[in-house]
């Protein structure tokens, strides 16, 4: 079964293509759709929606089309929006009822909806406040109860974590797992940072330019980026310690590569080696090899690929077009083992 299904779905605007014949599949559950900034994540939404036709191509949702029945689309599916749409002079109990009543419920059960998705976003203290006077964060959970309070069968969360700091956004991403598997709510939710919707999401799409660059489960997707970015010194004995221990590593049967840019997105230096991790013993094997050639280890971190790099290459293979690492990973000065890719952090945005 498919919550979603588009096939060579398009959409032009006069001077740009913001999505170009993308077919997808989405099944239910809790699903990340990533992009960078105009990669077309909030057109799909508004096409899937039924509020803007697509160019060409088709789409449906839960069965639905979205040409002609966007009308039924918009009745079993919550939809929160990227911007802030808020009113500032009514208070959340007000705006969420409003909302509710739109979609059809009546007013006892709109009231008592209400409260149920007001305490479930953790609103309930200051429901009766202005949303004038709310935090970000309040009124990030203002927009998820009013998607929510008609009890949909899906949400489209478009950008929910936009703006709320880090705790903000945990506190955010949970609520939104909650919502599949306390309620058995699907979600899409979009985000730029490829690293909290793997913390969110059973599954992630990733879109660029409006085409699709890969679909796969968070599991495929995490064994992807299972490599490590280490840095060494020079010696006196080893005039160029990073050939050395390349040269160390690949003899000890590691597939290692040298990254082309730093961090930042500049050249490289060439002193950076991307070292796939095949399994626990890896960490042991490159921090043997630094240390038995004598050389100062800078930097050992988990590796996380680029989005785009990730999707056009080889998954789970470092190349010479391999991508900089996670530029906000903490450099790790001691060996640590660490198997999990880190998480969060603006560092991953794609
Ligand atoms: N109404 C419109 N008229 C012209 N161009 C548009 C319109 N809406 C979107 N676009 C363009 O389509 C592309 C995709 O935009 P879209 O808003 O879907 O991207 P996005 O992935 O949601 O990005 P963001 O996270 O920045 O909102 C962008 O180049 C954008 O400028």
């Amino acid at each position: 079964m498919t919550v979603i299904a588009t096939e060579g779905l398009s959409k032009r605007f006069p001077r740009v293509t913001a999505l170009d014949r993308l077919s997808l599949d989405i099944a239910p559950g809790v699903t990340g759709l990533v992009g960078a900034n105009g990669a077309g994540k909030s057109t799909l939404i508004k096409i899937l929606l039924g509020l803007s036709p697509a160019s060409e191509g088709k789409a449906a949702v839960l069965g639905l089309d979205v040409a002609t029945e966007g009308g039924a689309i918009r009745e079993r599916v919550g939809y929160m929006p990227e911007h802030d749409c808020l009113p500032p002079d009514v208070s959340a109990t007000e705006f969420v009822v409003h909302m509710a009543r739109m979609s059809g419920l009546p007013p006892s059960a709109a009231r008592e909806r209400t409260a149920d998705t007001l305490r479930h976003v953790g609103l309930y203290e200051e429901r009766y406040r202005p949303i004038g006077g709310y935090s970000t964060g309040m009124k990030q959970r203002v927009k998820l109860a009013q998607a929510l309070v008609h009890d949909p069968q899906l949400v489209l969360l478009d950008e929910p974590t936009n703006g709320l700091d880090p705790v903000g956004r945990d506190e955010m991403l949970g609520l939104i797992r909650r919502v599949h598997t306390d309620f058995g709510i699907s979600v899409l939710v979009t985000s730029h940072l490829l690293g909290e919707l793997e913390r969110t999401c059973d599954h992630v799409v990733v879109i660029d330019g409006g085409a699709l660059l890969r679909s796969s489960s968070t599991d495929d997707f995490t064994q992807a980026t299972a490599s490590i970015a280490v840095e060494v010194t020079d010696s006196d004995a080893y005039a160029d310690g990073t050939a050395a221990l390349r040269e160390t590593l690949e003899k000890a049967g590691l597939a290692v590569a040298t990254a082309e840019r730093e961090a930042d997105g500049s050249p490289a230096s060439g002193r950076v080696l991307f070292v796939e991790v095949t399994g626990d013993p890896t960490y042991d094997t490159v921090r043997d090899a630094v240390a038995g050639l004598g050389l100062g280890l800078v930097r050992m971190e988990q590796r996380r690929h680029r989005i785009a790099e990730v999707f056009r290459n080889d998954p789970g293979q470092p190349n010479e077009a391999a991508p900089p690492p996670d530029p906000t990973s903490q450099p790790q000065p001691q060996v640590q083992h660490q198997h999990q890719p880190q998480e969060g952090g603006s560092g991953d945005v794609v």
